[in-house]
């Protein structure tokens, strides 16, 4: 049996090589995004980066399975679509608690664009989705959302670092009401986009009939 320090070391070292192929993946998204290159050019690359997927897929997970990488005792979630560095699509937005509220920061690239030089509102709904989500968690259990209200005030500037904040209003039980917020980090006070979400604990018939084995990775 290895020792736990071992197993520490090569989780941490995986994390590491995870968030290393998730930076490298985002620049190459941003460029495949941005570029201007020729026709000829786009498809040599494209034959180029799928001669990339046989040795990733060579061992792989499929639904159901939890990725190691997450595991250990400080369990996280590596791959998750707004905050996991090792996720290509997530921004990655990098979230803290602060006296129970949730702060998150992110910058948008050309990748997250809706209308010219600006974040497609279903990206500022994800990411106001998981600070909620955050804040919920500081009460103890994770949960899920089951209403999320949005105003879009002012549009969300890409390439301008964002200040996203979540903190919740009212518990009652397993439900929790909070509220949240989209701004730039050079002006916090002006609000670009707002939202409020119940969120639910699922209970523990629920989360066996949702997640099965999985239920011990999201109670
Ligand atoms: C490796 C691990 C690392 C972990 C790392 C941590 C990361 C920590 C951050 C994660 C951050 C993720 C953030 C993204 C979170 C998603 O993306 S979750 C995915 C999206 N959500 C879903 O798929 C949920 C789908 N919904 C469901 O499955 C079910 O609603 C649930 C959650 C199981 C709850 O079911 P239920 O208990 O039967 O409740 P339900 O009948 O659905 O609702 C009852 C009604 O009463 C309302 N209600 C009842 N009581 C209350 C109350 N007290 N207050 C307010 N409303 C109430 C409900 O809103 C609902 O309203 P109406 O329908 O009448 O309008």
């Amino acid at each position: 049996m290895s020792d736990p320090v071992d197993v520490d070391d090569d989780l941490a070292q995986r994390r590491r090589a995870a968030r290393e192929l998730g930076a490298a993946l985002r620049e190459l998204t941003d460029a495949a995004v941005s570029t201007e290159v020729d026709a000829a050019t786009l498809t040599d690359l494209a034959e180029q980066v799928r001669a990339l997927v046989p040795p990733l897929t060579a061992a792989s997970r499929v639904r159901g399975e939890p990725a190691t990488v997450d595991g250990g005792q400080r369990a996280r979630r590596m791959y998750n679509p707004a905050s996991g560095p090792g996720n290509p699509i997530a921004p990655p937005m990098k979230v803290e608690i602060v006296d129970g509220t949730a702060i998150g920061r992110c910058t948008l690239g050309l990748a997250y664009e809706g209308p010219p030089s600006y974040g497609h509102g279903g990206i500022s709904a994800l990411l106001l989705d998981q600070i909620l989500g955050h804040a919920h968690s500081t009460r103890g259990k994770h949960g899920m959302t089951v209403k999320l209200a949005l105003r879009y005030r002012r549009p969300v500037p890409l390439q301008t670092p964002l200040r996203i904040v979540g903190r919740v209003e009212r518990v009652d039980g397993r439900w929790t009401e909070s509220v949240a917020t989209i701004s730039t980090e050079d002006d916090p006070d002006t609000v670009l986009v707002e939202a409020r979400g119940v969120f639910a604990v699922p209970s523990a018939e629920q989360a066996k009939r949702l997640f099965g084995e999985l239920e011990r990775l999201v109670r």
